[in-house]
């Protein structure tokens, strides 16, 4: 696997807020967000007909199911996952208000360096010289000073919004989670930091809200480079098509939109807890020529402070964990800073029996 991404020479390339065009109107593409390929990961689209799984969280398997698609595809859809449809509706209609504001408005509540909350483009930017046919809004604790800039009149409608997604994304994550971890072995009593109730009351997570324009050049331009997530599980609200995972085994997979169902990808920090045995998924995002396409994802955390390892149970009693301890603070500044190596950094060197 080449080391470098062809587009994107080692030193790194902030994207200045000043450098960031309005895209919305552009009618072709400027050079600036053509792409040519990107060498650590492949370009062709799987040719086998294979789709993500999609389970139903009735379905009395679904422990199983979600066990089964962690483990060798690293994402799955769900239905039946108790999230209302409006809330859905809702959260994307507002998402769809943020990015219609002028410009000049969004860039007061711009993320400062580093990926913080705000206004911005992905923490994976700065990897590349080439731009993404996209922008993002982070949401990480309360978004109420920037909504109050974005909307000074009905600013408190929008955050009693964001509230309640909040909390109903967590919900689901944690049962997600469990599901997970139960297929593998793993109860509630086996993870210290997951609270009384088994729900994460100190978890951390943020919401992204992403926009991608229609574009004039689509194949030539990326929306989202392809990445992992650093999350437990991100859960993903996506209304129209543009997100593929890759599949090491066939190539990139594009996730088909499924009536009323949600997307969940298994990230960084569900890796590590599971000792390797469930990989964080590859995935990228592709632009279209006529549809602005709007999601919104959820990132599901650890508690900031939290030493997170791989799960005792896990790791056999003669070998090494894979992963060194790491808070998911820490590894958020990793992975902001060389998102492409972030994991191998804290891989443990070879284990005690020298395989693997
Ligand atoms: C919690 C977070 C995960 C994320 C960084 C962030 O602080 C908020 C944005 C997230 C995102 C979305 C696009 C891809 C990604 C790699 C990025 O650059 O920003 C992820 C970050 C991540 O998972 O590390
Ligand atoms: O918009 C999408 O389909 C995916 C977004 C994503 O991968 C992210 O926000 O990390
Ligand atoms: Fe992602």
């Amino acid at each position: 696997m080449a080391s470098s991404i062809s587009n994107a020479p080692r030193e790194s390339h902030t994207v200045h807020h000043h450098e960031l065009l309005d895209i919305t109107s552009l009618k072709d593409l400027p050079e600036s967000y053509a792409w040519k390929g990107f060498d650590r990961f492949p370009m062709k689209d799987s040719t086998a007909p294979v789709t993500i799984p999609v389970i139903d969280l009735a379905d009395p398997k679904a422990i199983e199911l979600i066990g089964h698609a962690c483990k060798t595809w690293g994402t799955f859809q769900v239905t039946n996952h108790g999230i209302q449809k409006k809330l859905l509706d809702d959260v994307e209609k507002a998402s769809r208000e943020l990015f219609a504001l002028p410009m000049e408005q969004k860039l007061k509540v711009s993320e400062t360096a580093g990926g913080l909350p705000g206004y911005g483009q992905a923490r994976i930017a700065s990897c590349f010289a080439q731009k993404m046919w996209s922008e993002g809004f982070t949401v990480y604790g309360s978004p109420l000073e920037h909504f109050r800039q974005l909307w000074p009149e009905d600013y408190s409608k929008y955050c009693d919004l964001y509230e309640e997604y909040e909390k109903q994304m967590r919900k689901l994550a944690a049962k997600l989670l469990w599901l997970s971890l139960g297929s593998l072995g793993i109860s509630k009593s086996d993870i210290d930091w997951a609270g009384q109730t088994g729900e994460f009351e100190t978890r951390s997570a943020a919401i992204r809200l992403n926009s991608y324009p229609s574009c004039p050049d689509p194949d030539r331009a990326v929306g989202l480079a392809p990445h992992t997530d650093s999350s437990i599980i991100t859960i993903l609200h996506q209304s129209t098509v543009g997100l593929k995972v890759l599949r090491e085994e066939t190539g990139w997979v594009l996730v088909p939109v499924v009536p009323d169902a949600l997307v969940v990808n298994v990230g960084d920090f569900l890796h590590i807890l599971s000792n390797g045995l469930y990989p964080s998924v590859t995935h990228q995002v592709v632009v279209n020529r006529t549809q602005h396409r709007l999601t919104v994802a959820y990132f599901y955390g650890s508690p900031p402070e939290v030493k997170v390892s791989p799960l005792s149970k896990l790791v056999g009693p003669c070998e090494t964990p894979l992963y060194r301890s790491i808070t998911w603070q820490e590894y958020l500044i990793h992975k902001s800073q060389d998102p492409y190596s972030a994991l191998s950094k804290i891989r443990s060197s070879a284990p005690f029996n020298g395989s693997g």
